[in-house]
């Protein structure tokens, strides 16, 4: 096998919480993590020229050691002496520093696509634990599904998808870096934490109504001051029917839940009309 052809899927945080600051600056969470169908493309393919090299349709995205694919394949290759090439081709389609894991993602896929070329012969179990390396959704990105992420997110228990739904996924024109909204979180001030337990009850039970009426993250004290265009976006969506909505992550990207898909598909509509999101999707689960 010369060429693979992977999807990396983006996640959406069905509800964050954050329970105290280690000493190493990382803070612990649980978080339920809900993997989703909007995915960037990736074609790995080896080469005989040694080295790594990455391509991508996003100009603005570094295509050396800053990328996350690049540190996947580079940590993998290094630890197994794999001494042909890899030329790793990325197209872009989840938003950027979005709060919705699309480099972890990335990195995750290209781990996977990596040990298969090259017959590394590493199990799901032993590429996570060599993914926390590059970043603490990696793992969950390899497992892939629906889960209970706990640790620094890296401890996780799978759990039941998310009931049918559609969802709406609106990233306005900013980037939020993950590092400055766990920098300014004041994580032993938190006033109220979401139902995380509730969260993983209503997903065994199937109960789409629980899983969003305990909707909650506790990032949104940091990101929704900085940009009120958070609210404004959850806003919308909740005056024309969303169930719940509520932003991702570490933000700014919000998603509202619908029962019905034409009212979903309005507010797609109604969001770009707007113009307060930039990129807007339409996702079936
Ligand atoms: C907030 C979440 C929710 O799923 O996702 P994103 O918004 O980034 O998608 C994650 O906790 C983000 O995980 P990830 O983006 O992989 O984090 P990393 O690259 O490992 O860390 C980026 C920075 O975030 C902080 N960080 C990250 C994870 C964590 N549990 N505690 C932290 O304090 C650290 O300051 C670290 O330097
Ligand atoms: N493959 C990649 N895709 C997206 N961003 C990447 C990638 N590799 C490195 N980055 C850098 O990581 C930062 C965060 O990216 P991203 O993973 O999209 O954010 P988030 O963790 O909020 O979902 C970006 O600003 C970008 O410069």
């Amino acid at each position: 096998m010369r060429e693979i052809k992977l999807k990396a899927r983006a996640k959406i945080n069905l509800g964050l919480d954050v329970v105290r600051k280690r000493e190493d600056g990382y803070h612990e969470v649980r978080m339920i993590m809900q993997m989703i169908n909007l995915y960037d493309r990736i074609t790995l393919r080896r080469s005989t020229e040694p080295g790594i090299r990455v391509t991508t349709n996003l100009p603005y995205l570094p295509v050396n050691e800053d990328n996350l694919v690049y540190r996947a394949a580079k940590l993998l290759m290094e630890e197994f002496k794999v001494t042909v090439g890899a030329e790793i081709e990325l197209q872009k389609y989840i938003p950027v520093a979005a709060g919705m894991a699309g480099g972890s993602s990335d990195a995750a896929a290209v781990m996977v696509g990596v040990n298969r070329i090259f017959h590394l012969g590493l199990t799901k179990k032993q590429l996570m634990e060599r993914g926390v390396k590059i970043g603490a959704d990696v793992p969950f990105c390899i497992m892939r599904g629906t889960a209970l992420a706990e640790g620094i997110g890296e401890v996780l228990t799978p759990l039941p998808a998310m009931p049918h739904c559609s969802l709406v996924i609106a990233k306005p024109k900013i980037h939020v870096s993950t590092k400055f909204v766990y920098g300014n979180l004041k994580a032993s001030e938190l006033k109220e934490h979401p139902d995380i337990d509730g969260q993983v009850q209503a997903l065994r039970e199937g109960s789409l109504e629980q899983l969003v009426a305990k909707m909650g993250n506790v990032l949104e004290t940091v990101t929704v001051p900085a940009y009120p265009v958070i609210d404004e976006i959850k806003r919308t969506m909740l005056k024309n029917d969303a169930m719940g909505a509520m932003m991702s992550g570490s933000g700014p990207t919000v998603f509202g839940i619908f029962e019905r898909e034409e009212r979903a598909q309005e507010v797609c509509r109604l969001l770009k009309k707007e113009g307060a999101a930039k990129q807007v999707y339409l996702v079936r689960q």
